[in-house]
């Protein structure tokens, strides 16, 4: 049977009189592609802000490889094997793609120094498609390259769980093809990878299962097919729609 990785318990987040997440709970088994999914403010990110350490739950158990990380900071959290991307993508503009990439390395969950940690952040960068431009500044990247560098150093910290939090907002659709395909070589590389995300093509082609929210609550989990046939869910996301 599959090992559980990462279990989220009964866990709650409240913003002052705000249930931004409400009582969730849910698995990722190892080699897993686990989808969040679910209308606009309905928790998804910060239930990934709570299992990445961005902030703590206000109740509630979040497991990793059965150690408790609820509440821990971030970096330690990171260290223990959780890594994230960003909705807005979060570089350090002052230096080089490759020089962001080992800065991963150095703070991960294995961690690599100096010409370890150069070597391993040129194999991911030359997997994300970016070999050719590792010395340049981040800052003179294109948008989808900036969110390549970002998954190098979030893969460069080999984590067990793999955090990628909208990844594939923002990008037009030859882009939006050449991201799916890159989060596919993760999944058949074996990776454990939340996804949280709102291109359903991507959730269909790419999640073994799907954790959907509403409210702030889970209100289906199963096969992308099966959620996205559930009445419940329909109706969350045209309500949503309605709303808008
Ligand atoms: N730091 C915060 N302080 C106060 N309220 C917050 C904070 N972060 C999120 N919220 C609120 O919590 C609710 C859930 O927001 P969240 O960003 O988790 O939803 P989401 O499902 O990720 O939305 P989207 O798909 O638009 O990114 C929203 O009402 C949001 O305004």
């Amino acid at each position: 049977m599959a090992r559980v990785v990462l279990e989220v318990r009964n866990v709650t987040k409240r913003f002052g009189g705000l249930v931004a997440v409400n009582d969730m709970s849910f698995d990722v088994t190892q080699h897993e592609v686990l989808g969040i999914i679910g209308p606009n403010g309905s928790g998804k990110s910060t239930m990934i802000n709570m299992i990445s350490g961005t902030f703590p739950p206000s109740a509630g158990v979040i497991r990793l490889n059965g150690q408790d990380v609820a509440g821990k900071p971030a970096h330690r959290i990171a260290q223990m094997g959780v890594a994230r991307t960003f909705q807005l993508v979060r570089l350090l503009p002052e230096l080089t793609v490759i020089e962001n990439v080992v800065a991963g390395a150095a703070f991960g969950h294995r961690r690599r120094w100096k010409g370890e940690a150069e070597r391993y952040a040129q194999t991911l960068l030359d997997r994300v498609g970016l070999g050719g431009v590792m010395n340049v500044p981040v800052s003179s990247l294109t948008y989808i390259n900036t969110k390549r560098v970002e998954l190098a150093r979030a893969l460069a910290c080999e984590p067990e769980v793999l955090l990628l939090d909208e990844w594939l907002a923002g990008l037009n659709p030859t882009e939006l093809q050449t991201g799916i395909d890159l989060i596919r070589s993760l999944r058949e590389d074996g990776r454990t990878v939340i996804l949280v995300e709102h291109v359903m093509d991507a959730i269909r082609s790419l999640c073994d299962r799907c954790v959907v929210m509403s409210s702030g609550c889970k209100i289906a989990e199963g096969t992308p097919a099966d959620v996205l046939s559930d009445a419940e869910v329909i109706r969350a996301y045209l309500g949503a729609d309605e709303d808008a």
